[in-house]
């Protein structure tokens, strides 16, 4: 034990689930040479100063895919731990409302079914989401 450990980062996200007519929600595939390169994600990112939540998940939707969305309730909130930093992913429910949604910042783009969301793999943070969007899919 040696040496001074400056804190970690700690990045804020407002993170969309952006749900469709048909129950399904908008996943995309992170670019695969930054961080958690190649793993797929709620649109999002980080909160800028003076910005609300809403404000951030609309501006980052409009910016990441350019379409147009309806921002609602919170869905939750987690924080995670990562070796290099801790994220606190702010969740909230948001409906699809026009637009062709573009693969602007990231690799490519799928609207899915919450039950087949297993079969993509997400960052550790995103567990606790899909297994709500499960519990809530089971309810309706
Ligand atoms: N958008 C989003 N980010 C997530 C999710 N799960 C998760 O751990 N993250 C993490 C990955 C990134 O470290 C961070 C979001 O970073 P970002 O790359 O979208 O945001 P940004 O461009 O504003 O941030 P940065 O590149 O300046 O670090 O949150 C998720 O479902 N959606
Ligand atoms: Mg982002």
């Amino acid at each position: 034990m040696s040496g001074i450990s400056s804190p970690k980062a700690h990045k804020k996200i407002g993170v969309a689930v952006i749900s469709n007519p048909k129950g399904k929600i908008l996943i995309d595939r992170r670019k695969s040479d930054g961080e958690m390169g190649g793993l797929w994600e709620f649109p999002g990112g980080k909160i800028e100063p003076g910005e609300t939540v809403e404000e951030c998940i609309e501006r980052e939707i409009k910016e990441e895919l350019d379409i147009e969305i309806t921002v609602s309730d919170r869905l939750t909130t987690i924080t995670h731990d990562y070796q290099t930093f801790t994220v606190t992913l702010y969740v909230h429910l948001c409906q699809y409302i026009r637009g062709k949604p573009q693969p602007i910042e990231c690799e490519e783009i799928q609207w899915v079914d919450p039950f087949l969301m297993n079969q993509y793999q997400f960052p550790q943070a995103n567990a606790k989401i899909i297994n709500l969007l499960q519990q809530r899919g089971i309810k309706q």
